[in-house]
Parts: C-alpha cells; sequence; structure tokens
C-alpha cells in the first residue's frame, strides 16, 4: 500500500467531517451567509501568504533541481492563481488589498500556519511534504465533490470557489505532491512514518478546525 493511502483512511472520519461541515455544505448548495465567506476568505489569505512560504523552504530543502522546479511552480500558483482568487473576492466585498493584507489572523490561523512552518523548517522535505499536503489534499477533494452537485460550479457566488478547487490544475499538482510524499517515504523505517502520519493527522485536523472557525466567525477566546 503506498503511504498516501495509508495516511487517507487514516484521517477519512475527519475528511467526511469536513465534507459534512455547515460551511462547505453551505458553498455546495448555495445557503451559506456571505458574512461568514467574507471572514473566511480574509483568513484565508493570511493564511496563504503564510503556506506559500512552506513552498520556497520545500525549494530550498529539495535535493534535485526537477523538485525544486515543482516546489516553484507551486509557490506560483498560490500566489499567482489562488490568491488572485481571494483578491477577487475581496473586490467583491470591497476590500482593498491593503486591508487584506493587513488584517489580523485569528487564534486557529496563526496555530495552524506556526505548526507547519516549524515542522517544514525543522524536519527534512517528507515532514515538510507530510505538514502541507492535507490543505491541498482536502481542497481538491472539496472542490471535486461539491463540483458535481447539479448546479454548485455555476453558483453565482460560490461557483468560482468551487471551480478553482476542482479545476485540473489545482487537482493535477497536489497528485503530485501525493506522489512526492510517497517517494520520499518508500523504505522508511515504521517509526519515521508514524511521525510523518501524526503530522498529516495534525494538520488534518487543523483543516477541520479552519472551517469551524470561519463558521463561528472566532477571533481569539479572549475577544
Ligand atoms: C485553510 C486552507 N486549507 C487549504 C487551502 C487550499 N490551498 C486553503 N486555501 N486554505
Amino acid at each position: 500500500m503506498a503511504f498516501s493511502e495509508r495516511l487517507y483512511e487514516n484521517v477519512k472520519p475527519i475528511w467526511e467531517k469536513n465534507h459534512n461541515h455547515p460551511f462547505v455544505q453551505g458553498m455546495g448548495d448555495g445557503t451559506l451567509d456571505r458574512e461568514k465567506f467574507r471572514y473566511f476568505m480574509i483568513q484565508d489569505y493570511l493564511y496563504l501568504i503564510e503556506y506559500s512560504k512552506l513552498f520556497a523552504i520545500g525549494a530550498a530543502k529539495a535535493s534535485d533541481v526537477k523538485t525544486m522546479g515543482e516546489f516553484a511552480k507551486l509557490l506560483d500558483s498560490t500566489l499567482n492563481t489562488e490568491m488572485d482568487l481571494h483578491r477577487q473576492y475581496a473586490k467583491k466585498f470591497d476590500i482593498s488589498e491593503e486591508e487584506l493584507e493587513n488584517a489580523k489572523p485569528a487564534a486557529v490561523t496563526v496555530s495552524y500556519t506556526h505548526y507547519m512552518l516549524a515542522v517544514g523548517q525543522n524536519g527534512g522535505l517528507a515532514e515538510l511534504v507530510a505538514s502541507l499536503l492535507p490543505c491541498m489534499w482536502s481542497y481538491a477533494e472539496i472542490g471535486k465533490s461539491l463540483s458535481q452537485i447539479p448546479g454548485a460550479s455555476d453558483h453565482e457566488f460560490y461557483g468560482e470557489w468551487i471551480n478553482m478547487y476542482a479545476d485540473d490544475e489545482f487537482q493535477e499538482l497536489t497528485q503530485w505532491t501525493i506522489n512526492m510524499l510517497d517517494r520520499l517515504t518508500h523504505g522508511k523505517p515504521e517509526h519515521e512514518l508514524k511521525h510523518l502520519e501524526e503530522i498529516f493527522l495534525n494538520t488534518t485536523r487543523f483543516e477541520y478546525m479552519f472551517w469551524d472557525m470561519a463558521y463561528k466567525g472566532e477571533m481569539w477566546p479572549t475577544e
């Protein structure tokens, strides 16, 4: 069994919870409150600024030029395609770019990005990829599944979001990253695989927390 299949099996119950979360369901049937989506978009933009740094770290840690090039592609796609979607939504909400970049991250946004950056900076390439993969993989799955709901891709507001993650390019980049983790973990001893499994599980848990934070509009427990 490829290591990615083992990871997938291990986190399946949490991914099912993500798919059933009212935020995700609400994008699929178009009923999600736009204020919740607005809040999500701002926090997600801040999240992606930090997340994209993992690809730069990946390029620096890679041991061959081909892998460096792939990380460069992932970095470009995040900064210039995925985050463009957020900038477009920001226009719809009358949020200036400056306002977007100066917004303050919520507790979950800080915890999630700092955890990934610590793992990415302190560990090897396999740790880095294990930590960043649930982000890509779970959105690729959610985008694909929501795009199969009749009318969801054409929804005047949430359609663009769904199309972004259901798109072939995002799906291919995700598959490349899954394959890379399988390559990096081939032949690794069980105790190292267990460690990677735990990292993957932790960022999967953060994915759920991010949906929930956005749905509840949470910032910090003291506010
Ligand atoms: C929190 C989160 N997770 C995943 C993705 C998909 N890159 C995202 N934009 N934001």
